[in-house]
């Protein structure tokens, strides 16, 4: 009989990413600066892993939490907002929570928001009492409503909420907003912030059995690092060594910063490794205090 992919494997890990869309890009080469690498199947649907034994199941993100709660998969990425909302939802049937966030991923960030007509003066969210909600959240919606003791209907379209309104179908909208363009296109303005959103890695609330508690440690102790290093700057300049006690505050996000002397007698070389954002600003700031120089250089690899 030929194995069903399906089928749990105890020996491999499995971990489930959107096949095409706004995650699927960078959870893969996310996965990738981990030191994972794949062999393709021809529906492309599959991802045998070569360099781990972790293989990737391309999805529609919807379904990557019932994955997980099925066992079908053992780890996946996807929007926190998909996953907090499938959590309330499998609550409302009575389920027990079998999933949980491992880690925020640093990418596809976005909110959840509540908005309204332009034309509405917004005085707060008692405005919203009785009026109808056009979402394809309504578990987060209904969770946000009482916790604000109001009551509401939510109407459920699964796209193109922002015309609801136009529609007559609601009065008031609740969707993901990054840039705004959207809710200014149909004449809309944001309120309030249900949820603040990024890709997440979700993964069980029970343990692994120890071979795949093995590999997922192993994983997540490479993904801290990529995490880390994607953030990571090498700082390298030069400066006299009377200009040291002014540089050094500006770089409160270095590990110790390396510093050589140089032959010309009273010149220094740093090197510092920066964690936070090295901004224009920022270097303008370093430049000003005494640095010549400045190099700012990205990191590829391992942080051990
Ligand atoms: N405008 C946005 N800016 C940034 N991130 C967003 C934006 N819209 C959505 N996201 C995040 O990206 C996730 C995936 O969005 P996408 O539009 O690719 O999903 P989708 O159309 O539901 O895809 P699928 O075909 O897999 O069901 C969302 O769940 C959310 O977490
Ligand atoms: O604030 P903005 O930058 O305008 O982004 C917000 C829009 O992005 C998403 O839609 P998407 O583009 O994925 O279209 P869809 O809902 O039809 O999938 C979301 O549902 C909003 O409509
Ligand atoms: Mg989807």
């Amino acid at each position: 009989m030929t194995p069903s992919i399906t089928a749990p494997t105890r020996d491999r890990l499995r971990i489930a990413i959107q096949k095409s869309g706004r995650l699927a890009d960078p959870a893969r080469s996310l996965l990738a600066s981990c030191g994972l690498s794949w062999r393709e199947s021809r529906d492309r649907l599959f991802c045998f892993g070569e360099t781990l034994p972790v293989d990737l199941l391309l999805v529609r993100d919807d379904d990557i939490p019932g994955l997980i709660a099925d066992g079908v998969c053992d780890l996946g990425v996807v929007g926190r907002n998909v996953l907090t909302e499938t959590g309330l939802a499998r609550e409302a049937a009575g389920a027990q929570p079998v999933f949980r966030e491992w880690r925020a991923l640093g990418f596809g960030q976005c909110r959840l928001a509540l908005a309204v007509p332009d034309a509405w003066t917004w005085e707060g969210a008692q405005q919203l009492a009785g009026k109808r909600i056009a979402t394809s959240y309504p578990g987060l919606v209904r969770q946000w409503l009482a916790t604000q003791g109001i009551e509401a209907e939510t109407v459920l379209l699964s796209g193109s909420v922002e015309i609801a309104p136009r529609l007559g179908q609601a009065e008031a909208i609740c969707d993901l907003v990054s840039s705004g363009a959207t809710l200014a296109a149909n004449q809309l303005k944001p309120v309030e912030t249900i949820l603040e959103s990024e890709a997440v890695l979700a993964g069980p609330i029970a343990e692994f059995d120890p071979v795949r508690a093995g590999l997922a440690d192993l994983l997540m102790r490479r993904l801290d690092g990529a995490l880390k290093v994607r953030k990571s700057k090498l700082l390298m300049f030069q400066a006299q060594r009377e200009a040291l006690a002014r540089l050094l505050p500006l770089l409160p996000d270095a590990e110790t910063p390396t510093v050589m002397r140089l032959d010309d007698g009273d010149g220094l070389a740093l090197q510092a490794l920066c964690h936070g954002a090295v901004t224009w600003q920022r270097l303008e700031e370093l430049k000003r205090a005494g640095a010549r120089g400045l190099m700012v250089l990205p990191i590829e690899g391992m942080l051990a």
